[in-house]
C-alpha cells in the first residue's frame, strides 16, 4: 500500500517520519498526474503545492485551525490529504468530487467560492471572531496565490489583518503565474523579494557564524540583529509586507519540505500577522506542464498524461470567433483596446494582442478596475473592449452602473462562458449578468446565436460610442449558422409554422433548444413562431404587437428567471395594456451544483422536453372552456 492511501486525515500525514516526506510528494504528483489526466481539472496548479500543502498539515492542525484556499483551484492535494482520495474518480462530475473546497465534503473545507482574492478577507473575519471567543490559539492560514494578490479585495483585507494582532498567516504561493505571467508592481514587488534571498540566507549565515564565535559572537549577532532593517536595506529592499505591518518570512523554496515546514513553524510561533513567501512552480514535476508555454496546464481537458496532449477534440469555440473578429475589427479601429483580467488567452484576446500589441491592457485579477479603467478610456476617446468570463463581471457591477454608464462610456463588455458552465460548479455559471444587467440604464445586450451573429453583434457594439454595450455567448463550440427565415418583432424570425399559437423568444444561444421546442409543438398541432432578438435588451417595441398576435408567449434563456429576459418582455407587455400571457423559462436563482452543464439544464428542466411539456399544458389551459365564474 502506498504512502498516500496510509492518509485518511492529516494527523496521519503528521505520524509520517520526515524521511517518508519526499516519496510521499512523489506519490501525490503521480497520482494527480494519471487522475487528473482521466477527468480533466486545474493540473498545473495543483503540481505546484504538493510540497507546500502537506507541509501545511503537518505544522497546522486543521480544522481546528483553519486552511483557507484562494480561489480554491489548487485544492486538490489538501483534498487528498484530508480522506478524499477515492472522489477524485469523478472529480467535477455529478455527485463526485468538487474541483474547489465544498463545506458539504469536509470541515477542512471553508472557501467554495471560485472568485480570486477573497481569501484574505475570510482569515480576517475568521480571526476576529476567534479572538472575541478567546481562541486566538486558533490559527487562521490563507493560501494565496501571486495572482489573486493582485485582486484589490487581498489589499483591502491585508489593510485590515495588518493593523491587528490576531494569529493570520497569510502564505503567498508565487510561481510569477495566473495563466500567463502575473502583471503589474506587485508581481515586481514579489520578483524583488525573491531575488533577495540572499538577506534571509545572509541571516542564517551570520546567525550560524557569530553564535560560533565565543563570546564576542552572539552579541554582536544580536546587534547585527537589531540593525536588521539595515541589513536588509542593504540586502534587501523594505518589504512591502513589514511596511504596512506584516511580518515577512521568506522566501522560501515552495518545494523544499523542511525549509517551508521551518517557516511555516516559525510563522505559527510569531502569533502575530505574518506572511510567508514560498516560490513554487506550477505545473512542477510534470514535463509536459513544465513546458507548456501558454499557462503551465493551469487547466486541463482529457489528457494523454505520457505526453500532456488533449484527447477530446473541442471544435471551433465562441472564443475563437470573437477572437478572430477582434482581430478584423481592430484593424480597422484604432481606437478599439483590449482589456482583460488576467485572463488573455481564456478570453480570446491573444490574436488581438499579437496583432496590436500595443492596445491591449492585461490588469491583473482586477475586474473593478479593467472596468472603471475602461470608462477612463473612453472618456479619452477610445473604445475598449473590456473581456472577461461572465460571471467575474458580478464584482464589478457597480463599476458598470455608476463609472460606465452613468457618464456614458463607449465600453463594450464581452462576457466569455455566459450561461451554464457546469463544471466549475455554482461560482462559475455565467447566469446572472441578463439580470443585474437589466437594471443598468443606457446599457444594451446582446446574445448571439451563433458565429454569424457574433461577429455582427460585436461590430453594433463596438459601433456605440454613447453607452456601455455587452456581448455575451457561452462556453464551447459554436454553431457556425442558425438561419433566419425573416424579420419580425425586432428580430430573425427562425421558425414560422402553422398558427400565431405560441411565440417563442429565444435568447442567444437557447436558439438549438427553441428549434427543437417548436419541432416538439408543431409535432402537437400546435403552431409555433420562433424569434430571435438578438439584442435582448432593451425590448425592442416591435416584439409587442407580434407578441399580441399570438396565444402565448414563451422566453427561453440561459440566465436566471428572476429579473431576466422574460421578466423584461412580460413588463414590456405589460407596459403596453397586452394581455397575451407570458411563460418564462430560465435557471433558477439557486447555488447550482457541480455537473455537465446537459446535466445541470436537465435538473432544473432547462430542456425543450420539459418545456414543451409545460407549454403543452399551458396552450390546452388556455383553450379549455373557463367555468362560468360565480361573478357573471
Ligand atoms: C475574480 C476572478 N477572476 C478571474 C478568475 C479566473 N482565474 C482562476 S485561477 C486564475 C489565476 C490565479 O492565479 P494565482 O492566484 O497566482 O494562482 P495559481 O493558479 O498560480 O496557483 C484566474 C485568473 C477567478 N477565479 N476569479
Ligand atoms: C479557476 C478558474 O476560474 C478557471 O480556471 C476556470 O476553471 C475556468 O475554466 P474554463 O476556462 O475551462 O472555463
Ligand atoms: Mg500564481
Amino acid at each position: 500500500m502506498g504512502l498516500l492511501e496510509s492518509i485518511s486525515e492529516p494527523a496521519d500525514l503528521r505520524r509520517l517520519d520526515p524521511s517518508q516526506l519526499e516519496s510521499l510528494c512523489a506519490e501525490i504528483r503521480r497520482f494527480l498526474v494519471s487522475s487528473v489526466a482521466r477527468t480533466g481539472g486545474h493540473l498545473g496548479p495543483n503540481l505546484g503545492v504538493v510540497e507546500l500543502t502537506v507541509a501545511l498539515h503537518r505544522v497546522f492542525e486543521s480544522p481546528e485551525d483553519v486552511l483557507l484556499f484562494d480561489t480554491g483551484h489548487q485544492s486538490y492535494v489538501h483534498k487528498l490529504l484530508t480522506g478524499r482520495r477515492a472522489g477524485f474518480e469523478r472529480l467535477r462530475q455529478k455527485g463526485g468530487l468538487s474541483g474547489y473546497p465544498s463545506r458539504a465534503e469536509s470541515p477542512h473545507d471553508v472557501i467554495e467560492n471560485s472568485h480570486a482574492s477573497t481569501s484574505l478577507s475570510y482569515a480576517d473575519g475568521l480571526a476576529k471572531a476567534f479572538q472575541l471567543q478567546g481562541r486566538t490559539d486558533r490559527h487562521v492560514v490563507a493560501v494565496i496565490g501571486d495572482g489573486a494578490l493582485t485582486g484589490g479585495m487581498a489589499w483591502e483585507a491585508m489593510n485590515n489583518i495588518a493593523t491587528g494582532d490576531r494569529p493570520v498567516v497569510i502564505v503567498v504561493n508565487d510561481n510569477e503565474r495566473s495563466y500567463a505571467p502575473t502583471i503589474g508592481g506587485m508581481a515586481r514587488h514579489l520578483a524583488t523579494l525573491r531575488t533577495t534571498s540572499g538577506y534571509e540566507r545572509f541571516l542564517d549565515w551570520g546567525k550560524g557564524v557569530l553564535h560560533r564565535t565565543p563570546v564576542v559572537g552572539p552579541p554582536i549577532f544580536e546587534t547585527l540583529h537589531g540593525m536588521k532593517k539595515g541589513i536588509k536595506d542593504i540586502v534587501a529592499p523594505q518589504g512591502l509586507f513589514e511596511d504596512l505591518g506584516l511580518k515577512y518570512v521568506g522566501p522560501v523554496d515552495g518545494h523544499d519540505l523542511p525549509a517551508l515546514e521551518h517557516a511555516l513553524r516559525q510563522a505559527k510561533s510569531y502569533g502575530g500577522p505574518v506572511i510567508v513567501h514560498a516560490i513554487t512552480r506550477k505545473g512542477h514535476g510534470y514535463e509536459p506542464a513544465e513546458r507548456d508555454e501558454a499557462d503551465l496546464f493551469h487547466a486541463v481537458g482529457v489528457i494523454d498524461p505520457e505526453t500532456g496532449e488533449p484527447l477530446a477534440a473541442s471544435g471551433t469555440s465562441w472564443t475563437s470567433v470573437f477572437a478572430d473578429e477582434m482581430v478584423a475589427i481592430g484593424a480597422a479601429r484604432d481606437d478599439v483596446v483590449g482589456i482583460t483580467a488576467a485572463m488573455c488567452i481564456p478570453v480570446g484576446l491573444d490574436r488581438f494582442g499579437k496583432a496590436f500589441p500595443d492596445r491591449v491592457f492585461d490588469v491583473g485579477i482586477a475586474e473593478q478596475h479593467a472596468v472603471t479603467s475602461a470608462a477612463g478610456m473612453a472618456t479619452a476617446g477610445l473604445h475598449p473592449v473590456v473581456a472577461v468570463y461572465a460571471t467575474f463581471l458580478n464584482r464589478a457591477f457597480d463599476q458598470v452602473l455608476l463609472d460606465v454608464a452613468l457618464h456614458r462610456c463607449g465600453v463594450t463588455f464581452v462576457l466569455d462562458r455566459a450561461g451554464i458552465t457546469g463544471d466549475d460548479g455554482a461560482s462559475h455559471n455565467g447566469m446572472w449578468d441578463l439580470a443585474f444587467l437589466q437594471v443598468v440604464p443606457t446599457l444594451r445586450i446582446a446574445a448571439p446565436r451563433d458565429a454569424e451573429t457574433l461577429r455582427a453583434e460585436l461590430r453594433e457594439a463596438v459601433a456605440v460610442s454613447d453607452a456601455p454595450t455587452v456581448v455575451r455567448f457561452p462556453k464551447g463550440r459554436v454553431p457556425a449558422v442558425i438561419p433566419a427565415v425573416g424579420r419580425a418583432g425586432g428580430g430573425d424570425v427562425l421558425r414560422r409554422e402553422g398558427e400565431e399559437d405560441v411565440l417563442v423568444v429565444s435568447v442567444g444561444a437557447m436558439a438549438e433548444l427553441a428549434l427543437e421546442l417548436a419541432d416538439r409543438l408543431t409535432a402537437q398541432g400546435i403552431g409555433v413562431t420562433v424569434v430571435d432578438p438578438r439584442w435582448v435588451k432593451p425590448v425592442d417595441p416591435a416584439l409587442v404587437p407580434l407578441a399580441a398576435r399570438h396565444d402565448l408567449v414563451v422566453t427561453v434563456e440561459d440566465g436566471i428567471r428572476t429579473g431576466g429576459v422574460g421578466g423584461a418582455v412580460a413588463q414590456a407587455l405589460r407596459d403596453a395594456g397586452v394581455r397575451t400571457p407570458l411563460r418564462d423559462f430560465g435557471v433558477p436563482a439557486a447555488f447550482l451544483d457541480h455537473a455537465r452543464p446537459a446535466e445541470v439544464k436537465a435538473e432544473i428542466g432547462l430542456t425543450a422536453q420539459e418545456i414543451s411539456r409545460q407549454v403543452v399544458e399551458a396552450v390546452a389551459r388556455l383553450a379549455a372552456p373557463t367555468e362560468p365564474s360565480a361573478l357573471s
